[in-house]
């Protein structure tokens, strides 16, 4: 017997290519890694039919350029870094029955909720993460409501601090990265209404792992969002991107976000900005936990290509924000970036 069938699981449910409701049981990886704990061995569920090809301490990582924030802003900023990492260290040091008591029925969410994934079949390799997603705007959404842990008992209030400030930098960002492109300032801030916008948290938890050669932390895909802000505590390694047919690592200074181009951006910009493939390999002594901010206009929001006359070929048409979410939740996972092929004039 292998040592999932012990364990605990996350329930995944999806509609398979013959359009039932399935549901299938995902291992807890948190769980699982404890019970393997000094064994060099994989179960099968995880492993990848090509092992993952890379150097695991490479010795190239991509540069980032580092944005000073506070040059752009004229008043300083509170720092609830450590609130963030508080609760969720605290949510993730629950036992498995208390962390699944805590946060309640995600039935009517997509994609939202603990240890939910891009799941889709059984034969498919599963990734060596346990997240937690949640929407934290609009606030006081009544979608996201019975989402949030319970426990530690400031999560919400210690997460929606984080957004708040957050919000305020990728306004900043939509606006300067519509000037660095030589475009209007509002152009793509114009697009998010303050009060119907959309921010999804996601808490991405990566147990050590026995082999991380054979499996990965999360699947390659682009991230679907407008922008994407991400932290991480007092780790950093395993996130990369794919740059020229080869996967490169993307590290990025402690106390410091990294920011990263979605889909909706890509559209939005006509492809002047593009989203790009990354992924997360795992680490055999690292334990790693990141947050996730996903930032999109309001789901029924049309988002619009801008156009320049000078251009000569316009590649985006217009879509409505919900639909292509629904779209990318639905073909995604993939191989290659194709989802966003939906938006293409
Ligand atoms: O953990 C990371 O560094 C990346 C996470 C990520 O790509 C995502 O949550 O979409
Ligand atoms: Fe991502």
């Amino acid at each position: 017997m292998e040592e999932e069938d012990k364990g605990y699981f996350h329930e995944a449910s999806f509609i398979d290519k013959e359009g039932q409701l399935r549901t299938l049981k995902v291992p807890v990886v948190q769980e699982l890694a404890r019970q393997l704990q000094g064994l060099n061995h994989l179960p099968d569920k995880f492993k990848r039919v090509h092992p993952v090809h890379q150097p695991l301490t490479p010795s190239f990582a991509l540069p980032i350029p580092t944005i000073n924030m506070a040059k752009l802003r004229s008043v300083a900023e509170p720092q609830p870094k450590h609130g963030v990492k508080d609760v969720v260290k605290g949510f993730f040091g629950l036992p498995f029955e208390e962390k699944k008591a805590s946060v309640g029925s995600y039935a009517s969410v997509e994609n939202m909720g603990y240890g939910r994934n891009f799941v889709k079949s059984e034969d498919q390799p599963l990734d060596w993460i346990d997240r937690l997603t949640m929407k934290a705007a609009p606030e006081g959404t009544s979608k996201g409501l019975h989402v949030w842990p319970q426990k530690p008992t400031n999560f919400r209030q210690a997460i929606e601090q984080y957004v708040r400030e957050a919000r305020k930098v990728l306004d900043d960002l939509l606006e300067v990265l519509a000037e660095s492109l030589s475009l209007e300032r509002h152009v793509f801030i114009q697009q998010f209404d303050t009060n119907e916008s959309e921010i999804n948290v996601r808490v991405n938890y990566y147990r050590p792992c026995p082999r991380p050669d054979q499996t990965l932390g999360l699947t390659p895909h682009t991230d679907a969002s407008a922008l994407t802000i991400l932290m991480e505590f007092d780790t950093s390694g395993g996130l990369q991107v794919l740059k020229d047919q080869k996967w490169l690592p993307v590290k990025w200074p402690r106390d410091t976000l990294l920011v990263n181009v979605g889909d909706m951006l890509e559209i939005m910009s006509n492809g002047r900005l593009q989203s790009p493939w990354h992924r997360v390999v795992t680490q055999m002594d690292v334990e790693r936990f990141s947050v996730a901010l996903f930032y999109n206009p309001a789901s029924l929001a049309e988002i619009v290509p801008v156009r320049n006359t000078t251009m000569e070929n316009e590649s985006y048409k217009n879509v409505v924000v919900g639909d292509y979410l629904q779209h990318f939740y639905k073909i995604n996972p993939t191989t290659e970036k194709v989802a966003i092929k939906f938006a293409k004039a």
